[in-house]
């Protein structure tokens, strides 16, 4: 487990001393895929690089497995290191070196004998899905496939912990799906801790179970990544999830065209695959439309979204039939907003 216990970060320049971390505070379990998201700036690579102190805090402990590595000799933080791995945005490859030769070198660096540190490039590269380019050298692959290496590396010395510096970001939207099935294979198949940070949605989305919003070096919002997807509480969270595509406010273009409640109704797992909207207006009669809708995946976990008008049948108590709605849908395990009545 790491825990990050009330972090500060100054930088000090000529002009000014910029308060980069704010009294940050994170819990991280062990298995886990925690993704860090902010705006540029916001804080997010001074953060992850805490984890391995290639920034040190003016303030605060990074306990790793009851350890406040803040305090270790520097022999102890090498050792340390070697069990943290880290992946880049730009794969910070040694390009006169091969792929095999790129794998290697950390271990020989650490002091792996010929052999081992040989037989464990070719078995990581294979991981990787490179066993066929062993022999290219950088400036010969594709983005993926330089960031794949950069994967196969970090993995060398058994980490127990991947750091992930926007390891997407230089890549196109399909590749980026692909490395992104990669890290979640490494996480479920080796159980090993992955911290990313990003600046997209996206990326939450696909492959984290936590996550932590950062903004002016403040922690906004975090929690599991299904919660603060369907019910984002800060304004920049609001503002990254609409600037991926998940605009909460979208059904508010219509709203002088509508004749009814709005409500909105969030669901996650079991429900998605329940006909519930026809089985509620069946049962009670409503009339329903759809206003806005999203349904997708959160990693593992089907959920929708939908804005809906509902109009109550004539002759009947409103309020009863709301109270009914209110009761089926909770039963449900689903989430009910009146947004206008
Ligand atoms: N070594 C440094 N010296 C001075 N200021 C720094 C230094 N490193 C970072 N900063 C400043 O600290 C703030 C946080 O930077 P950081 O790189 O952590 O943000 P970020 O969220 O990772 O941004 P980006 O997405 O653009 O990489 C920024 O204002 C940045 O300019």
């Amino acid at each position: 487990m790491i825990q990050i216990k009330n972090i500060h970060k100054y930088f000090r320049t000529k002009e000014k001393v910029l308060h980069a971390l704010q009294g940050i505070n994170l819990t991280i379990e062990a298995g886990k895929v925690f993704g860090i998201i902010g705006r540029s700036g916001a804080g997010k690579s001074t953060l992850i690089r805490m984890i391995n102190l290639l920034e040190r805090p003016d303030e605060g402990e990074v306990i790793i497995d009851g350890t406040d590595i803040t305090k270790l000799s520097d022999g102890e933080l090498r050792r340390l290191r070697q069990q943290i791995g880290m992946v880049f945005q730009h794969f910070n490859l040694l390009n006169s070196r091969t792929v095999l030769d790129n794998v290697i070198y950390p271990m020989r660096i650490a002091g792996v004998d010929k052999a081992t540190r040989k037989a464990r490039a070719l078995e990581l590269l294979k991981l990787v899905g490179l066993e066929d380019h062993i022999h290219k050298y950088p400036r010969q692959l594709s983005g993926g496939q330089k960031q794949r290496v950069g994967i196969a590396r970090a993995l060398t010395m058994d980490p127990k912990i991947l750091l992930c510096d926007e390891a997407t970001s230089a890549l196109d939207p399909e590749t980026t799906q692909s490395v992104l099935a990669l890290l979640n294979e490494i996480n479920r198949t080796l159980g090993i801790t992955i911290v990313l940070i990003t600046h997209s949605m996206d990326v939450i989305r696909n492959i984290c179970d936590q996550v932590a919003v950062i903004d002016g070096g403040k922690i906004v919002e975090q929690g599991e990544v299904v919660e603060v997807f369907l019910h984002p509480q800060h304004d920049t969270t609001l503002a990254l999830l609409s600037e991926s595509g998940v605009d909460a406010d979208g059904w508010k273009l219509f709203v002088h065209d509508i004749q009814g409640d709005v409500i909105r109704l969030t669901y996650h797992g079991q429900a998605a695959a329940e006909p519930l909207l026809s089985q509620i207006s069946q049962e009670l009669g409503l009339s329903l439309s759809i206003f806005q809708g999203a349904v997708g995946k959160i990693k593992d976990t089907p959920f929708g979204q939908l804005v809906i008008v509902v109009n109550y049948p004539e002759g009947k108590s409103i309020e009863e039939t709301q109270q009914k709605m209110q009761t089926f849908f909770k039963e449900k395990n689903v989430d009910v907003e009146v947004l206008q009545a």
